[in-house]
């Protein structure tokens, strides 16, 4: 039920039964409608456990404080190809649009604030890949609460893919053919450092998401802002809502439905109220990025084309796509 005091819509996907319950297709419009407007959601319903969120909060929390020596022993590859691991603030730069190349995109690179930091959790296939992982020892229980935490959110990610077939026109399965080989999971720890910083004061640049969809879990400190296409793109705030978990489609999704969902532009910047006396607290975030099995083909799917409305796109290997986008976070170093 859409709420006033919050931006973006909030749908309740806890009846939806496969195309099957008498609700199916309300949720499905509903949702449809928010990721065409809006590119974004609020999800409840879920299924995704309290305790799982508090657990890998709690983990996350463990980890950033881990000696930085131990951080950097896990530092992120930085060719696009494997992002896992550790990247200390300023080193990976999440400022990108899907439109920006060259020049631009270097100004913003090289501009951008270095706010946070993050980790990226290896998950092949449910379980934890033991490169650039913590130790067992040195973190105990940390690749399980991951591991159990992420399980739950591919859940949620492949209930919300059937909602949308539903919504689109399409077989409620269309999406499950995809991801045969695996659904990939990106599990993600940011850290945005707190420190003295006025109201307003940017944490993570502007960028569209370059997958499928993002199931992003936020702590009470908020400060997400997203573009509204209705407010002459303003950004409006995205604050953290009870029970619901922020979702957004990537530009991958938005290409596969032929730019109908859109994957639409966000930030992070210090809200008003959680400043005091010019200190600003410390936030964590947890985005799980979902999307098919490596190397899926994404072509635009039947029933967003048509005589009247062109395909948008042409097929793109998705792997290979994203890939390109994230060596675009890691700015190199321009040789001697
Ligand atoms: O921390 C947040 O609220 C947003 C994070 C984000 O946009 C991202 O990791 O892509
Ligand atoms: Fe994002």
């Amino acid at each position: 039920m859409p709420h006033a005091t919050y931006a973006l819509p909030i749908i309740d996907v806890e009846d939806f039964k496969d195309g099957l319950g008498e609700n199916d297709r309300t949720i499905a419009s509903s949702l449809v409608a928010a990721f065409h407007d809006r590119g974004f959601a609020y999800i409840t319903g879920h299924g995704v456990t309290q305790d799982k969120i508090d657990g890998v909060f709690e983990q996350a929390r463990r980890f950033m404080s881990l000696p930085t020596q131990a951080k950097m022993a896990l530092l992120a590859g930085t060719d696009g190809v494997d992002t896992k691991g550790y990247s200390y603030p300023g080193m990976a730069k999440v400022t990108q649009n899907a439109e920006m190349d060259g020049a631009d995109l270097d100004k913003l690179v090289h501009g951008a604030p270095g706010m946070n930091e993050t980790f990226r959790v290896g998950i092949v296939n449910g379980k934890s890949d033991p490169e650039r992982m913590p130790k067992e020892e040195d973190l105990p229980g940390f690749a399980e609460a991951f591991i159990t935490w992420s399980d739950e959110c591919v859940q949620v990610y492949h209930r919300l893919l059937r909602i949308i077939a539903l919504g689109l026109g399409s077989d409620v399965t269309y999406f499950d053919r995809f991801h045969l080989a695996g659904t990939v999971r990106t599990p993600t720890i940011q850290h945005y450092l707190g420190g003295v910083a006025q109201a307003g004061h940017g944490r993570l640049n502007e960028h569209t998401d370059y997958g499928y969809l993002t199931l992003l879990f936020q702590d009470s400190v908020g400060g997400l802002e997203v573009v509204d296409a209705a407010k002459n793109n303003e950004f409006v705030r995205a604050p953290p809502v009870d029970k619901a978990i922020t979702v957004n489609v990537g530009d991958m999704l938005s290409r596969w439905t032929n730019g109908i969902l859109k994957s639409t532009m966000h930030r992070v910047s210090a809200p008003p109220d959680a400043v005091k006396d010019g200190v600003l607290p410390e936030r964590y975030s947890i985005p799980c990025f979902c999307g098919p099995s490596p190397n899926t083909i994404v072509d635009t799917m039947p029933g967003t084309y048509g005589p009247n409305r062109p395909k948008l796109y042409p097929p793109v290997n998705g792997t290979e796509h994203i890939q390109m986008r994230q060596a675009k976070m890691y700015p190199k170093k321009k040789a001697q």
